[in-house]
């Protein structure tokens, strides 16, 4: 029996997420979920945001499916470094999974673009990078005020994931890898990022691969998405990367994501790209695909891909039979989608 840990968190996190499970009951009956109450709420009413016997109970779970966190009311980075990527770093998330897709029906703002066109997945550093809180401030409030964050990268961190990447870029048709990074500037992660692809290339003799400047690559994302496969690339330009990848694919919306731990040594977390959306909480018109999707990718990880691919093709389905232009009604696409799949 498998135990999903539920955190639906903030905003339209909550909305979303209710979908989600709407779908995975239609596709797997019998999953046993478990609700967190983590995120401003208890922040709010408690002053905690992730206690350690809670970390505790959410590694006991075979995954874990998040909508998001932040809040309007709540300090920058309180929720998103306090439990975001708190669980990212604790369970070693090291592989953040985000695939890009055009699905018929759907209508990217690239002129010209078909889908086909746009069929990659991005393989982001999940663990460090300048995600991992080093650095601090000296002379706060003054004129002489001095702020840092360091980047960090460790030999076995870029290893692993570069590994991973080649090995899903090995396993897809196309067989192609880009690694991302700023080797022109930042010379000392860039070299041990392009030393470390080079050397676990020869592993994957048959995959080819190619190397972009992430301005670059940000530029041929919204010119010639045609050209990614599998791109690998670190924390903070797989960030940016992927709002770009999920704004061609057709919306934030749509945009799904796995925090993934290959080891399965820890949950892996499931979630879609998309944070909190404040700006339109409690409306009822958030698009749940996002999460819809991230649900597939959790089934996949569980290996239930018969189950994945099902919820895959009922959201293909979906989107192609939707009105153009229409707006989104949260829980009638979870709906749908969950009447598809059943
Ligand atoms: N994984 C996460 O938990 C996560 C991810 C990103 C941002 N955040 C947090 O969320 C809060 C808001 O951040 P933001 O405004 O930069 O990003 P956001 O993704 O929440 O919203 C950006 C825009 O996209 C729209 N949008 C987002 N999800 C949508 C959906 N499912 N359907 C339709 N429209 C959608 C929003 O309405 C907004 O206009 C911040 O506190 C931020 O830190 C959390
Ligand atoms: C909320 C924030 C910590 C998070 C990130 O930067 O990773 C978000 O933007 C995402 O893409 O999941
Ligand atoms: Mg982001």
């Amino acid at each position: 029996m498998t135990n999903l840990a539920v955190i639906g968190g903030d905003g339209i996190g909550p909305e979303v997420v209710a979908e989600g499970l709407k779908v995975l009951n239609a596709v797997l009956p019998g999953v046993e979920t478990t609700d967190y109450d983590l995120g401003a709420r208890r922040y709010h009413a408690t002053g905690e945001v992730l206690p350690d016997s809670v970390q505790n109970e959410l590694a006991g779970h075979d995954a874990i499916l998040l909508g998001a966190v932040g809040d309007p009311g709540v300090p920058p980075g309180v929720l998103e470094r306090g439990l975001l990527l708190k669980l990212r770093f604790a369970f070693d998330h090291y592989v953040n999974l985000r695939p890009a897709r055009l699905y018929e029906g759907v209508t990217s703002p690239l002129a010209g673009v078909k889908p086909g066109d746009i069929d990659f997945v991005v393989v982001r550093e999940g663990t460090e990078g300048l995600y991992v809180g080093a650095g601090g401030v000296l002379a706060k409030g003054t004129p002489r005020e001095v702020a840092t964050e360091e980047s960090l990268n460790s030999r076995s961190g870029v290893e692993r994931v570069i590994r991973d990447a080649f090995s899903r870029a090995q396993s897809r048709p196309r067989r192609h890898l880009t690694l991302v990074h700023k080797q022109n500037v930042l010379v000392n992660a860039g070299n041990l990022w392009s030393r470390t692809f080079t050397e676990v290339g020869k592993e994957f003799p048959d995959v080819v691969t190619e190397y972009q400047h992430v301005d670059a690559a940000s530029m041929f994302f919204v010119t010639q998405p045609q050209r990614f496969d599998v791109v690998v690339t670190d924390n903070l330009f797989g960030d940016i990367l992927t709002d770009i990848a999920a704004a061609i694919s057709g919306g934030i919306g749509l945009a799904a994501s796995g925090n993934i731990n290959p080891t399965k040594e820890y949950p892996s977390m499931f979630e879609p790209v998309h944070g909190s959306a404040p700006d339109i909480t409690g409306k009822g018109i958030a698009d749940p695909t996002a999460t819809i999707l991230s649900v597939a990718l959790l089934l996949d990880h569980l290996g239930h891909t018969d189950e994945a691919d099902k919820v895959e093709a009922a959201v293909a389905d979906d989107l192609a039979a939707r009105e153009p232009g229409a707006g989104v009604r949260t829980s009638e696409v979870g709906d749908r989608i969950a009447a598809r799949v059943s």
